[in-house]
């Protein structure tokens, strides 16, 4: 897909259902020898499709949810987005203890950051990490480079795609 000439992403890595979903698998495995957890907080709303999976995978029905907001759709209506500054919309009444923090990525770190001070004793997990927010998370099951942007398979669709030979110079 373009990237505009000041986007800081270069390349898309597109994850399909299958593969969030096996990543996700993975990365219970992992937090079986964290646990246990007395529930599951997902950061809204990238972290709910990864932590409905969870919480089937652990036997976990306690879930509540961080409502946050920092990247806002750029004008020219790419997928990139604009970042924010982090609001918390809604919150959680305790600082984390016990609790799993499940979000879909870390990116720059922003979101985590906040997140964390909110909830500093909640194990945070990922499934995707990039270089500038891993150190903010306990435990992610993939990282990416910081110049990719991840596609989830909610912000894609299935479409038509011409065969590579009519894009070559000289056929
Ligand atoms: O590490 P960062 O640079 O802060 O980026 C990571 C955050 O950005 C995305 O959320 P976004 O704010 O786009 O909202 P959404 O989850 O509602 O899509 C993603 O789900 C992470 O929460
Ligand atoms: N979908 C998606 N959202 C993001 N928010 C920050 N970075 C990303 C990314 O790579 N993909
Ligand atoms: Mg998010």
């Amino acid at each position: 897909m373009e990237n505009s000439p000041t986007s800081p992403y270069r390349d898309d890595i597109v994850i399909s259902w299958p593969e969030l979903h096996r990543d996700t698998r993975l990365l219970c495995h992992q937090l079986l020898e964290q646990g246990p957890f007395k529930g599951i907080i997902a950061i809204t709303r990238g972290g709910l499709i990864p932590a409905a999976l969870v919480a089937r995978e652990l036997e976990i029905r306690l879930v509540d949810t961080i409502c946050a907001s920092s990247y806002e759709a750029a004008d020219d209506d790419t997928a990139q987005t604009m970042r924010k500054e982090v609001k918390i919309l809604k919150g959680v009444e305790h600082d984390g203890e016990g609790f799993l923090l499940i979000d879909d990525l870390v990116d720059t770190g922003n979101t985590a950051r906040v997140i964390r001070k909110l909830l500093p004793k909640a194990f945070f997990a990922t499934i995707y990490a990039k270089p500038q927010g891993r150190e903010v998370v306990d435990l992610c099951v993939k990282e990416f480079a910081q110049d990719k942007w991840i596609y989830f398979p909610w912000d894609i669709d299935y479409q038509f795609v011409p065969p590579m030979k009519k894009h070559r110079a000289n056929p």
